[in-house]
């Protein structure tokens, strides 16, 4: 069964939501509040340590009725089906899409193409697992027979990003080894990187679904090169480690046969952190940690396919932002964690995101004439407060945001995370609330002043409220954005896993790089040819 191709423009609820849009686009949330004392019962889901607040967001019952009518309409359910089941919903790749096959559990039978392919899924899982406990315990060693102390994983995009996110979120469940992420093909950061390394006590995991990426190619050489400045072409097997779909470019890289850690055309480079694509993750934070974080996504999983819509968290959250998206024009979503650790979340899920959902052509082919993908961006709070929050609450852009936050902090610090949880709760109320100019007059403002001291509020938030950030939780909370990211490329019609837009800067640069070796350069616009001429005149 194929995905549907329903344009949602087209459907009744559609319609319906611009007609009632219009007579709630002025209202403020405060009167809903001030009207129904259960109206955050209402729009709260608690699910497993999850607890999710939507009820601070420009919505009603019936704004709500619509958008799951929506659902129906696009045919969710029939799409969920086919996406779990492993049917070739990337069309445009003719590959399935199938991360969550990685976090199934044992005995699941999915089938690509006429074959189980689990016993493959839990054969790479075992290799992780043993690999990961050889290198973490020190039963394997480095060339000199010294146990590892840093792991470098090189690659970019998905095969770094992911990993990345993960092993800085889950820091205080690090053992002693030390990572190192290598992506940029800016010379500088693997530069820096090498500096910080004893070549005989260091495993290289290069990473990269096609191998051919230029970026992960030059670091990976670069470092091979290095590496081979005091180790022999024979110590290679002892430090480098591939995971790829190409074994042979693998093999033509000089990359043991037993070094590498199959992954499949099923499983898109953004959502790769599940599979050998987290071996850095398995030996950062230990192999049952691992495995937790994937049990968390499992879990998430199972709940995205067995609730019902209306207290589905991930459709849920997809519906409301494309409220947001859609009929308020909203252009962005901020994502705000209220826990450093997830630093590089929103960074993270800018890929997951955006290079899903960034298209504006229909799944028939056809130009779009509404919006698609919001731009994702965010930074941790109380950070974030000192820094962009003045625009949220003041100026002229409505960015509906999400607040993640952990109740239990990790070291215990019960002083500082009362601080931290105040900031939390009183920021979404204020961005609720805001203060009008009695407020402000009250407080002893000049008249003159309180235009300038009023806050309209009424700026959109979720709160997602998590018992305490573990493996386990971390994988809920990625895979219920997964999902999200699946539910709207569903409602808008397009082909949320292909990424063609990534290809022609990509060709462009290997055609200048090209000509920056010959020093001649064709058929280039003048802004771009006198850019070219001044780059050669300095260096
Ligand atoms: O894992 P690979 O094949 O090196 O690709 C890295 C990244 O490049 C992209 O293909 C495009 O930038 C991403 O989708 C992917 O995650």
């Amino acid at each position: 069964m194929a995905i549907p191709k329903i344009n949602p423009t087209t459907t009744t609820a559609w319609k319906n939501l611009e007609s009632h849009f219009k007579t709630i686009q002025d209202v403020h949330m405060k009167t809903w509040f001030a009207q129904d004392q259960k109206r955050a019962d209402k729009f709260t889901i608690s699910w497993e340590d999850f607890y999710v607040d939507f009820s601070k967001n420009r919505i009603t019952q019936e704004t709500f009725k619509y958008l799951l009518q929506l659902t129906d309409e696009v045919r969710l359910k029939e799409a969920m089906q086919a996406y779990f089941n492993g049917e070739t919903i990337n069309e445009t790749e003719k590959r399935a899409v199938l991360h969550t096959a990685l976090r199934a559990s044992k005995g699941a039978h999915i089938e690509v193409d006429g074959e189980n392919i689990m016993p493959e899924v839990f054969s790479v899982k075992e290799k992780i697992k043993h690999f990961s406990h050889d290198i973490i315990s020190g039963a394997k060693k480095g060339y000199t027979n010294k146990a590892f102390t840093d792991v470098v994983n090189i690659g970019i995009g998905g095969s770094d990003l992911g990993p990345a996110m993960v092993v800085d979120s889950l820091q205080f469940y690090k053992n002693h080894l030390t990572t190192h992420f290598v992506s940029n093909i800016d010379g500088d950061h693997v530069n820096e990187v090498i500096k910080k390394l004893n070549p005989e006590t260091t495993l290289f995991v290069i990473v990269s679904k096609t191998f051919t990426t230029q970026e992960t190619l030059s670091n990976a050489t670069t470092i091979k090169e290095w590496f081979l400045q005091s180790a022999t072409q024979e110590d290679i097997s002892k430090h480098f480690i591939a995971v790829s779909t190409n074994i042979e470019k693998v093999k033509d890289f000089g990359v043991d046969e037993t070094n590498i850690f199959p992954m499949w055309n099923w499983v898109g480079g953004r959502f790769s952190l599940w599979s050998a694509v987290g071996l850095t993750i398995s030996l950062a934070i230990g192999n049952s940690n691992f495995e937790n974080l994937l049990l968390g996504a499992h879990k998430m999983d199972e709940h995205f396919k067995t609730e019902k819509f209306e207290t589905n968290i991930p459709v849920v959250l997809a519906l409301i932002s494309v409220w947001y998206n859609n009929f308020f024009n909203a252009e962005s979503e901020a994502i705000i964690p209220y826990s450093q650790y997830l630093n590089q979340f929103a960074t993270y899920l800018q890929q997951g995101v955006m290079e899903s959902n960034g298209k504006s052509v229909d799944r028939n082919g056809n130009p779009i004439d509404y919006q698609t993908g919001a731009i994702i961006w965010g930074e941790p709070g109380s950070n974030s407060q000192h820094a962009f929050f003045q625009l949220i609450h003041q100026g002229t852009k409505l960015i509906p945001a999400d607040f993640i936050g952990f109740a239990k902090s990790l070291h215990d610090n019960k002083e500082h995370q009362d601080k931290l949880m105040s900031n939390f709760f009183a920021q979404t109320e204020a961005l609720l609330n805001g203060k009008d100019k009695s407020q402000v007059l009250e407080e002893g403002t000049e008249e003159t002043l309180t235009p300038f001291k009023v806050f309209e509020g009424n700026k959109p938030t979720n709160t997602i409220f998590i018992n305490q950030l573990t493996p386990e939780s971390l994988g809920k909370l990625i895979a219920m954005y997964e999902h999200k990211i699946f539910v709207q490329g569903i409602i808008w019609n397009i082909y949320s896993y292909d990424q063609f837009g990534v290809e022609l800067g990509k060709q462009l640069a290997g055609k200048i790089l090209k000509e920056l070796k010959n020093n001649t350069f064709t058929n280039h616009d003048n802004s771009t040819l006198n850019l070219l001429k001044h780059y050669k005149n300095l260096t």
